[in-house]
């Protein structure tokens, strides 16, 4: 029987910045379908680990793989290919300033894709409908939109792509909490709709709890709890006693699961 290949594979990272350690020797693995909430205190290292997943940083020791592929493969071929298949939504320098919500979403298609223009208009106000954009919005400027707007065109931009995998860094923080909540159900419909996988950093526990089908928290430089939501907060460790105090005292929460 052959193993499925995980979308994210994490192996003896390590991390240290001028001689300071944030991670010793992290493995994770993310499958297919899964989605993954990372958690931590602050400086904890969830922001760089989502980086050293998306290639932007390269661990001290150990390795990323995506799709099978190490993220920093030295082979150009393979870093474009393997970049093409994920999308992301980062907390900071969500959208392009300087560019229209069109020309935002359209952006990973004209970098990474060889497409003429109209078939990128139409892919652009697919992606726009996804997210409940109206083609009209598509000339707007990201200093023009509401809150909520941004992270929808950041999201549509984050699946221009059409990707297999969707790496979200804090997707709810500053919004209300019923603008938070539309937002984590419009992850939860397209993720059943597109059937990508998810890894997200989130303080937010309603994000945490309406999103993540597993947990995954970082304390000490490690991973100290790993399983689902439920498994996670009967971890008897500082971090997770104090974080998931709010939870334990509401209603059973409703996982993606
Ligand atoms: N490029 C860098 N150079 C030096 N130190 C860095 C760099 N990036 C992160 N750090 C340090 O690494 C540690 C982890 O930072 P990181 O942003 O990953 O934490 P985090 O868990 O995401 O925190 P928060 O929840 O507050 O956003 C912090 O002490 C931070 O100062």
């Amino acid at each position: 029987m052959t193993r499925r290949v995980p979308v994210i594979d994490i192996r003896g990272v390590c991390t240290r910045f001028a001689g300071v350690s944030v991670h010793e020797d992290i493995n994770l693995v993310v499958e297919r379908g899964e989605m993954l909430g990372l958690v931590g205190g602050s400086g904890s290292g969830k922001t760089t680990l989502l980086r050293e997943v998306v290639g932007l940083l390269k661990p001290s020791a150990g390795e990323v793989r995506l799709f099978g592929h190490p993220i920093l493969d030295p082979d150009p071929d393979v870093r474009r290919e393997v970049r093409r298949r994920f999308g992301m939504l980062f907390q900071h320098g969500a959208l392009f300033s300087a560019l229209s919500v069109f020309d935002n979403i359209a952006f990973p298609l004209r970098e990474l894709r060889r497409l003429d223009e109209a078939l990128i208009r139409d892919l652009v106000w697919m992606k726009m409908a996804m997210v409940e954009l109206q083609p009209e919005q598509g000339h707007l400027m990201p200093a023009e939109l509401s809150g909520g707007m941004v992270k929808r065109v950041a999201l549509a931009r984050a699946l221009a792509l059409e990707p297999e995998l969707l790496v979200l860094d804090e997707p709810t923080a500053g919004l209300d909490p019923d603008l938070s909540e539309n937002f984590v159900e419009l992850i939860r419909m397209l993720q059943r709709e597109l059937d990508f996988t998810v890894i997200m950093v989130t303080h937010d526990l309603a994000t945490l709890a309406g999103l993540a089908t597993r947990v995954a928290a970082l304390a000490e430089r490690r991973v100290v709890a790993h399983g689902t939501l439920e498994e996670v907060m009967a971890v008897d460790h500082p971090f997770t006693r104090n974080f998931f105090s709010g939870l334990r005292h509401t209603a059973a929460p409703g996982a993606g699961a």
